[in-house]
């Protein structure tokens, strides 16, 4: 069976920068890893990746070709992988004996949550290529510091989820910059377990700039509390106990840690319901590391 990542997110939440720490991380802990640069608009990638969508079609050439936007060229781009689909399995499959594979996709975020090009590919390869792949949605974590823009990113990230129907986890990536554009009005719990969004009403109400949306936001609000699926962990690619911690999640939604596992249905359902780590590690100490001690408010 082969494992990986499929990295997803908007335009310059960090995918980029994640495949490369990523890929590090993971050959450092003994895994050969392969990364696949899906996005034509990547013109100079940090890392050295295994597949290039460069090699079968550049985004620059179709915006020429068929007078389009990036946006467009984009999508065509996606259309025409999907067509040649063959192409991208002939080059996976050499790594299919012994790589762990993470692949680069690009930030247009209507590709993961409106067309079915992206989706299509990425269905196709685990179908015929026997993949376990699981999304990693990368968002960026000062969003947090406007109630707006949060609730944007919940909304895009619980689409996403519904779109791909994949194994799936959100990251406030950047977490080292989360407090860059202003204080948080409450404790980083609140942003990554989305568990009541009354509180954040509260806090738009606040703003008058916000008054004439209060109606549209609220409706918004019930509807991601109704779904129940969005939360969020962190990351600071930087760190390698953070990029540690995520792997830890990553390797029991896609099933790395179960490969190999001799044990019965019991002992793999103990160990998928159970937490990966202590609440105190997974956001206590995150918030004590990277925000200010005198900002912080308890929301209760
Ligand atoms: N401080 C900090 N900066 C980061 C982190 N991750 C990424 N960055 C920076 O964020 C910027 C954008 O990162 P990219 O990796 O290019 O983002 P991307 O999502 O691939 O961007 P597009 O290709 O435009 O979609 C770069 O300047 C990175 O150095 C992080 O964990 N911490």
């Amino acid at each position: 069976m082969v494992f990986g990542q499929v990295v997803i997110g908007p335009p310059g939440s960090g995918k980029t920068t994640y495949c490369n720490g990523m890929s590090q991380f993971l050959q450092l802990i003994g895994r050969k890893v392969a990364v696949i640069n899906l996005d034509p608009a990547n013109d100079s990638l940090p890392y050295e990746c295994a597949v290039n969508i460069e090699d079968l079609i550049k985004l620059s050439d179709v915006m020429m070709e068929h007078s389009l936007g990036p946006n467009g060229g984009l999508v065509y781009c996606m259309d025409y992988l999907e067509k040649n689909i063959d192409w991208l399995q002939a080059r996976l499959a050499p790594l299919l004996k012994d790589h762990y594979l993470l692949f680069d996709f690009p930030g247009q975020v209507e590709l993961f949550s409106l067309h079915s090009n992206a989706k299509n590919v990425i269905m196709k390869l685990i179908k015929n290529l026997n993949l376990r792949l699981t999304a990693v949605h990368l968002v960026d974590a000062h969003l947090c510091s406007d109630p707006g823009k949060y609730v944007s990113a919940l909304l895009l990230s619980l689409s996403t989820m519904l779109h791909l129907e994949l194994p799936h986890v959100n990251v406030l990536s950047k977490i080292d910059l989360i407090e860059n554009y202003g204080r948080l009005a409450f404790n980083l719990d609140f942003y990554t377990d989305v568990q009541d969004l009354s509180y954040l009403q509260h806090h738009l109400d606040q703003d008058p700039r916000s008054a004439k949306y209060r109606k549209l936001t609220k409706e918004l609000c019930g509807v991601i509390e109704d779904f129940g699926l969005v939360n969020f962990t962190t990351l600071d690619i930087q760190d390698k106990e953070s990029v540690g911690n995520l792997v830890k999640l990553l390797d029991k939604t896609n099933g790395y840690i179960f490969a190999g596992m001799e044990a019965s249905a019991v002992e793999f359902s103990k160990i998928a319901v159970g937490a990966t780590d202590w609440d105190y590690y997974r956001v206590a100490e995150v918030q004590e590391k990277y925000m200010d001690d005198e900002t912080l408010n308890f929301n209760d």
